[in-house]
């Protein structure tokens, strides 16, 4: 558990400009400065394809656990993973109350004033936390949001103390919110092991600790095209789990070198496979790269939960045969989130650093 709390001292973080206050300054009264740290050159460098939002794959919780549909869905879920890297899942089975209690607390959370905020953001001195840039390399451009991330599972991970009080309910609702999606990873965790033919019990170690961030998106009516809310990454998660707080379109998804926008359905997650699933599937299954565009009048307003294994655990890749070719490192949980966080990617994506070379 010690180790767990580890995970809060990697990083480099960057103090900057709280970007909902940034937001709410008038037009004419941003200075150059302030804004050009937003821009990014490479927004328009691929095509944005909406037409294909509806292929995004469906995945029925219930229809897995149903003996009539079970063969047919666990096929769907392999063919997301390996394609998609992301899926929608619908009847995930975490009841409308918890939903609706985390949402409205969300909402009323980010209505606080600043100082509030950042009252509840200095005492924890996360390295994600409100008010802080998390950022890769110094060149990187800053992301047009604020995120507010706390750890909220496994109960000995965690520091209740710094959860944010306000409003009232609110440590209840991300307590219950948490513990709700912590046990429905492990599930999707062991469905997955299903489409791999593989022992659950292999994967019941990948999800052991949980992050949840929560990410605000200003409007930006100055130049909302030339922003990102998120920029390009993949998650450095076994699995993430998304739930929009208020659907406004922005989240994209990368697939054959185009972006493609996702529409949440009304009751759905949003599932992903992060970049140790990715190892651990030796390739198979894609920790496929995204980002967040900005509107020019509305905000946006989600909620990450990311899963990881123990901080001294480590991820090898499993193999479907003893032919298959070992492609990725049997990597340590510790390591890898170090150089994931670190500013020592070199243009490379994190997964690539857990590659064996090629020759
Ligand atoms: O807000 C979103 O839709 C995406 C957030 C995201 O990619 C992340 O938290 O890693
Ligand atoms: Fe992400």
């Amino acid at each position: 558990s010690d180790g767990d709390s580890r995970w809060s001292k990697l990083g480099t973080t960057l103090p900057v400009r709280n970007v909902q206050a940034l937001a709410a300054v008038a037009a004419g009264e941003l200075t150059g400065d302030a804004i050009e740290r937003y821009i990014q050159p490479d927004i328009d460098a691929d095509a944005v394809i909406p037409a294909h939002s509806d292929e995004v794959p469906v995945i029925d919780l219930g229809r897995l656990t149903d003996a009539e549909s079970v063969e047919a869905e666990t096929a769907k879920l392999r063919f997301a993973c390996e394609e998609w890297g992301f899926f929608q899942l619908v009847n995930h089975g975490v009841p409308d109350e918890i939903i609706l209690a985390i949402r409205r607390d969300i909402e009323k959370f980010f209505q606080l004033p600043l100082d509030v905020k950042n009252a509840y953001a200095q005492r924890q001195g996360d390295l994600q936390g409100y008010g802080q840039a998390f950022i890769l390399s110094h060149d990187q451009k800053l992301d047009w949001a604020d995120m507010f991330g706390l750890y909220t599972q496994p109960p000995q991970a965690r520091d209740m103390s710094f959860w944010p009080s306000q409003p009232p309910m609110f440590r209840n609702s991300i307590e219950e919110y948490s513990s709700k999606l912590m046990k429905l990873a492990r599930s999707v965790a062991t469905f997955i092991a299903k489409t791999l033919d593989i022992d659950p019990e292999l994967v019941a170690d990948k999800i052991v600790v949980q992050y949840v961030r929560m990410n605000y998106y200003p409007p930006c009516t100055l130049m909302p095209e030339k922003v990102l809310g998120f920029s390009p990454h993949s998650d450095g998660s076994f699995l993430t789990i998304l739930l929009e707080i208020i659907s406004v379109q922005g989240l994209q998804i990368r697939r054959h070198g185009a972006w493609i926008p996702v529409k949440p359905l009304a009751n759905a997650l949003l599932v992903n496979v992060g970049d140790l699933l990715e190892i651990m599937t030796n390739g198979k299954y894609k920790s496929i790269e995204h980002r967040v565009t900005i509107n020019a009048h509305k905000e946006r307003l989600s909620i990450s939960a990311f899963h990881v294994p123990k901080y001294d655990g480590i991820v090898s890749p499993l193999l479907g045969t003893t032919e298959e070719k070992v492609l990725y490192k049997t990597t340590k949980v510790e390591e890898y989130s170090r150089l994931y966080l670190s500013k020592k990617l070199d243009g490379k994506r994190a997964q690539d650093h857990a590659k064996l070379s090629q020759t």
